[in-house]
């Protein structure tokens, strides 16, 4: 297999002024991303992850784009999800359920959920096996830089510890190397037991939005952004290792960015 370093990314931060202003600019930038993945290689795979981001994403499925995009063309997936029923609360299929995926027109069958009857050692084995079927029917590319799969787009949010996806500072799945989806059963943000995608394949995405917003988070986003170094004595924060294949691009708001 290939080197998994994560390779040089291109970093574009957008300072934005309100959480409005990211919104919009968020669903230019994906609808954006549709349009030229869809031209290009006939589908668009899109990762999602649960958290604010799902209500990040609503100027997506209100005109002009709800009309404008090729609904029938995207596959849904997600970098992370909790094991827990896919109708429980705390699922984050059901919250892009409720925000995204009952809105418009996306194939039930290219809506890729967890297998929640699984354990999470079990889901998350479940899921890339999935995965690697995907992969052999060609329906999804395998960088040839990583040797990992690879999405077009990734979604991603940051909590205030700097995790992305369920990569938690003080647990060790950030450190995987091999796996494509890994589980946790002690994540310290609740519910504990969860699957997730590793750093391998998050890094081998082609596009990565890093959509960040809030004055709890700008902290972190300093960190992130590398204009402050990790606080002494604890765990280093994960989104410092995130990087895209193609471009990654910050979505902030003024007060996510008030301390760069
Ligand atoms: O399972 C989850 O909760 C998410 O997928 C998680 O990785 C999320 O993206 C971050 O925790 C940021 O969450 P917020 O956007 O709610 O701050």
């Amino acid at each position: 297999m290939a080197s998994t370093a994560p390779p040089k990314t291109l970093t574009k931060v957008l300072k934005l002024d309100t959480e409005e202003d990211v919104a919009v600019a968020l669903a230019k930038y994906t609808a954006d991303l549709s349009e030229k993945y869809i031209k290009a290689k006939g589908s668009f795979s899109v990762v999602l992850s649960g958290g604010t981001l799902i209500d990040t994403l609503r100027k997506l499925v209100e005109s002009p784009y709800k009309e404008t995009v090729d609904w029938s063309k995207w596959l849904i997936f997600w970098v992370d999800e909790r094991v827990v029923p896919l109708d429980h609360e705390d699922s984050n299929y059901l919250l892009a359920s409720r925000g995204l995926l009952s809105k418009v027109p996306i194939p039930p069958t290219n809506i890729y959920a967890i297998n929640d009857k699984k354990s999470p050692e079990g889901a998350a084995i479940d899921y890339e096996n999935r995965l690697k079927e995907l992969v052999s029917k060609n329906i999804l590319p395998i960088s040839n830089i990583s040797g990992f799969p690879k999405f077009d787009l990734m979604l991603l949010g940051m909590g205030p510890d700097g995790h992305v996806a369920s990569l938690f500072p003080t647990r060790q799945q950030r450190y995987e190397k091999e796996k494509w989806v890994t589980f946790i059963t002690d994540s310290p943000k609740p519910p504990p037991p969860r699957i997730t995608f590793t750093f391998p394949v998050i890094n081998s995405a082609s596009e990565i939005a890093m959509v960040v917003t809030g004055a709890e988070l700008a902290g972190t986003t300093k960190i992130a952004l590398g204009t402050a170094g990790n606080v002494p004595g604890e765990a280093p924060v994960p989104c410092t290792e995130v990087s895209a294949e193609g471009e990654l691009t910050w979505f902030l708001d003024k007060d996510a960015a008030s301390k760069l």
